[in-house]
């Protein structure tokens, strides 16, 4: 009787989950693990500016191609069905676009260097032509990415940006700007031009209106969105992967920035590459102990 009580109860509040709360439930394990990949890379990237920028490059592209495929879809001379155009109409809020921001961190990232364009095989390229076709196909879909990539920097950008801003040396020096002044340039990803304390209304105002749309979904569409939402973290990694790749290429400095990531890898890793040495040590407490006691 309890038992049964119990799982109608948990149907019914299942049921009544709003489309953002399923989306991170069905998202809950990609995420676990793309937070452990970044936040374990992140010490690595703030000991070189060169691979932070890389990475931003990559996360710029995907910002960019779903805003402008957004843009393309809700404006005037789009064909979009009328039901999804006022969705996504609603879901806009011009402080909450990031290519503009993301523009002027690689901007100031690479100073005057020139800047890469996007290798036509790259994983990279594979995701943005995904992202495009998948959008044109099913706009509803643009619901999909704007959830996971502008929520992400309220939660996990907050502490991005702060572990970033305790790095020390980290951010290139750039003529006639101080220290301060260079931090902010490098950092516009994780701001918001908002008055200031109002960005919690970007995120509530964003939820609010998912909220609002969210039952002029078919349910189809509604699941295709959460759908789409687990293959955004499985190309989340995918993006950190080829990352990999990329500055293994390139040497980093070996200052260290001082900054600790939430890291039980390292234990593992010195476990790994110190083995033996562990295991003489063992030995030799063992040998020792015999040695004295027996
Ligand atoms: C591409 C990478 C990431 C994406 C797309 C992403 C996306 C998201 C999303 C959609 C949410 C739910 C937010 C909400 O509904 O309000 C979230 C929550 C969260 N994320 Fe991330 N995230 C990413 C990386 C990270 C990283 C690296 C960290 C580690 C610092 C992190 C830490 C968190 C935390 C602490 C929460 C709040 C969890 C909760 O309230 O239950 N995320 N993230």
């Amino acid at each position: 009787m309890a038992h049964h009580h119990q799982h109608s109860h948990s149907r019914a509040e299942k049921e009544s989950l709003s489309l953002s709360q399923q989306i991170n439930a069905a998202t809950r394990e990609g995420h676990d693990k793309i937070n452990g990949m970044i936040m374990s890379r992140l010490s690595l990237g703030l000991r070189d500016y060169r691979l932070y920028r890389e990475g931003i490059f990559s996360f710029s592209q995907v910002y960019k191609t779903f805003e402008d495929a957004w843009m393309a879809a809700i404006s005037p001379e789009a064909t979009t069905d009328p039901r999804i155009k006022t969705a996504l109409q609603s879901l806009y809020s011009r402080p909450l676009l990031r290519t503009p921001q993301l523009v002027k961190d690689l901007e100031y990232f690479y100073g005057g260097e020139t800047y890469h364009g996007i290798e036509p095989m790259s994983t990279r390229a594979k995701y943005v032509s995904h992202i495009k076709q998948i959008i044109s196909q099913k706009p509803h879909l643009v619901i999909a990415y704007a959830h996971n990539y502008y929520m992400a920097l309220f939660a996990g950008g907050k502490i991005l940006k702060y572990q970033i801003s305790l790095a020390r040396g980290f951010f290139p020096p750039r003529r006639n700007m101080a220290e301060e002044e260079c931090k902010a340039a490098g950092t516009n990803l994780f701001s918001f031009e908002v008055p200031k304390g109002e960005e919690g209304l970007l995120r509530s105002g964003f939820k609010d209106a998912l909220l609002d749309i969210q039952s002029t979904l078919t349910e189809e569409e509604r699941t295709e969105i959460i759908e789409e939402s687990k293959a955004i973290f499985k190309n989340n990694e995918m993006l950190i992967l080829e990352l990999d790749r990329l500055c293994a290429a390139m040497a980093p400095s070996p200052k260290d920035t001082g900054i600790l990531t939430l890291d039980e890898n390292r234990w593992m890793a010195f476990i790994r590459s110190h083995k033996f040495l562990l295991l003489f040590v063992m030995f030799f407490c063992y040998a020792a102990a015999r040695l004295f006691f027996f």
